[in-house]
C-alpha cells in the first residue's frame, strides 16, 4: 500500500478550522484509493510563539524535512502584530520555511465556478464568459527577502528601506516553470513586471526573453504590474499563465481570488527543484471570521488536491476531490462569504462543505468504479 507522510502545519486564527475538513477529505481518498497517509501536526506561527517562544519550533522544522509534503494553514493575526517584523509568525515561519526548502515556485490557479458567477465582482458579461488562469509567482526571493533592510536615522529624517533584487538565476527557474505551465495549458505567458522603472524588471524581461526562446509554441507578452491589475478586471479571458516577481504576484493573486468570488476558493502550491512543496490557501488567517466556524475550507482542501498532484503523485484523486468541490459549489452547499443577502439564513458552516465534499468524493469514486 502507497504511503506518505505529511507535515500538518495548522497554525493560526481560521486556519486549525479549514485543516480539519482536508484532513477529513484525505482521510476519504486514503480509504478510496488505498492510500495511507500519516498526518503529522506541528505547532506554527502564532500559536508556536505562544507555546514554544518560536514561530518556527525545531520539531516543526525536523518533522516538515523528514515529510513527503507539507499542508499549511496560515499564521498571523492581531496578537502578534505589534513584534518586530522579523519575530512576526509571517516571516518568522512561513517566509522562513519558503527559503529553507527553496519553495521558489508558487502557482495559484484561479478560476470561476458553474453557479458562483453572480458573485464575481466582474461585469457579468465577462463573468459569464468564464476566467481560468493561473499566477505563476517568484516565491523565495525578490524585495521580501532582499538584503539590506532596515530602519535609520532619527526624527523626521528616519527612513526604512528594503532591497528588491533578482539574480538571473533566479527569473529563469521561475520563467520556465510559467513556460512549463504554459506548455501543459493554453500556450500563453504573460509577464508581469514594472520595467519603466526598475532595474530588477529590466532584467526580469530579458530573462524572459531568453527562457521564451526556447518554447517557440507559447506566446510571451510583457505587462506592466498597474496595467495588470486593471486588465484582470477588464478581460480575465486574455490570460493564461501570470508570471509575477514575489510582491506583484502576491497582490495580483489576491485580486484573481476575488473575481472568483472569495479569496477562501483559491489555493496555492509552493515547490522546489524537487518536487518537495509546501501547501496553503492563498489567503491568510482571517481573524474577522476566525472561531465561528464559517470560513470557507475550500481552498484548503484544494491545496491539498495540489499536494497529491504535484508532491505524491497522485493526478486521480486530485481530480476527485477537484470534481467533488465543483458539485459542492453547484449543489449550492455555500459558506457564508459565498452567500448573498437573500439566502444567508442557508449558509453551511465550514465543516458541512466539508462533509458535501466528502460525499460526493465519495459518490463520485463509487460511481465511476
Ligand atoms: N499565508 C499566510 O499565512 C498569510 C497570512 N496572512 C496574515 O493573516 C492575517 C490576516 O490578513 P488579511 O490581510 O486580513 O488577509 P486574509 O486573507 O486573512 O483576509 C482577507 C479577507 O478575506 C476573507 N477570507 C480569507 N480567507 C477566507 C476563507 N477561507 N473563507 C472566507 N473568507 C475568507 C477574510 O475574512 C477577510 O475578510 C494577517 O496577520 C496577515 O499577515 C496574510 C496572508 C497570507
Ligand atoms: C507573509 C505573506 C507574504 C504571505 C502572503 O500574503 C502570501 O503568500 O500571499
Ligand atoms: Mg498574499
Amino acid at each position: 500500500m502507497k504511503q506518505a507522510n505529511i507535515a500538518v502545519l495548522a497554525g493560526d486564527g481560521i486556519g486549525p478550522e479549514v485543516m480539519q475538513e482536508a484532513c477529513k477529505v484525505l482521510d476519504a481518498i486514503s480509504t478510496l484509493y488505498s492510500v495511507r497517509f500519516s498526518l503529522q501536526p506541528y505547532l506554527v506561527g502564532g500559536i508556536a510563539i505562544d507555546n514554544t517562544g518560536s514561530a518556527l519550533p525545531d520539531a516543526t522544522l525536523r518533522g516538515c524535512e523528514h515529510a513527503d509534503a507539507i499542508l499549511f494553514g496560515s499564521v498571523g493575526g492581531p496578537k502578534w502584530d505589534s513584534l518586530p517584523p522579523e519575530q512576526r509568525p509571517e516571516r518568522a515561519a512561513l517566509l522562513t520555511l519558503r527559503s529553507h526548502f527553496d519553495l521558489f515556485s508558487n502557482l495559484r490557479p484561479a478560476k470561476i465556478y458553474t453557479g458562483l458567477e453572480h458573485l464575481s465582482p466582474l461585469r457579468s458579461d465577462i463573468a459569464a464568459s468564464g476566467v481560468d488562469l493561473v499566477v505563476v509567482r517568484e516565491l523565495t526571493s525578490g524585495i521580501y527577502f532582499g538584503e539590506p533592510k532596515g530602519v535609520e536615522g532619527d526624527g523626521e529624517e528616519q527612513f526604512a528601506f528594503d532591497t528588491m533584487r533578482y539574480s538571473k538565476r533566479e527569473i529563469r527557474r521561475i520563467a520556465v516553470a510559467a513556460f512549463e505551465a504554459a506548455s501543459r495549458r493554453h500556450n500563453k505567458v504573460t509577464s508581469i513586471d514594472k520595467a519603466n522603472v526598475l532595474t530588477t524588471s529590466r532584467l526580469w524581461r530579458e530573462v524572459t526573453e531568453e527562457v521564451a526562446a526556447d518554447y517557440p509554441q507559447v506566446i510571451l507578452e510583457h505587462m506592466y504590474i498597474d496595467n495588470a491589475t486593471m486588465q484582470v478586471m477588464r478581460n480575465p479571458a486574455q490570460f493564461d499563465v501570470l508570471l509575477c516577481p514575489n510582491l506583484f504576484g502576491d497582490i495580483l493573486s489576491d485580486e484573481c481570488a476575488m473575481m472568483t468570488g472569495s479569496m477562501g476558493l483559491l489555493p496555492s502550491a509552493s515547490m522546489n527543484a524537487t518536487g518537495f512543496g509546501l501547501y496553503e490557501p492563498a489567503g491568510g488567517s482571517a481573524p474577522d471570521i476566525a472561531g465561528k466556524g464559517i470560513a470557507n475550507p475550500i481552498a484548503q482542501i484544494l491545496s491539498a488536491a495540489l499536494m497529491l498532484r504535484y508532491s505524491l503523485n497522485m493526478e486521480d484523486a486530485a481530480l476527485a476531490i477537484e470534481k467533488a468541490v465543483v458539485s459542492t459549489l453547484a449543489s449550492g452547499v455555500l459558506t457564508k462569504e459565498l452567500c448573498n443577502s437573500a439566502n444567508l439564513h442557508s449558509a453551511a458552516l465550514t465543516a458541512q462543505v466539508g462533509d458535501a465534499i466528502v460525499n460526493f468524493l465519495i459518490e463520485g469514486t463509487t460511481f465511476n468504479g
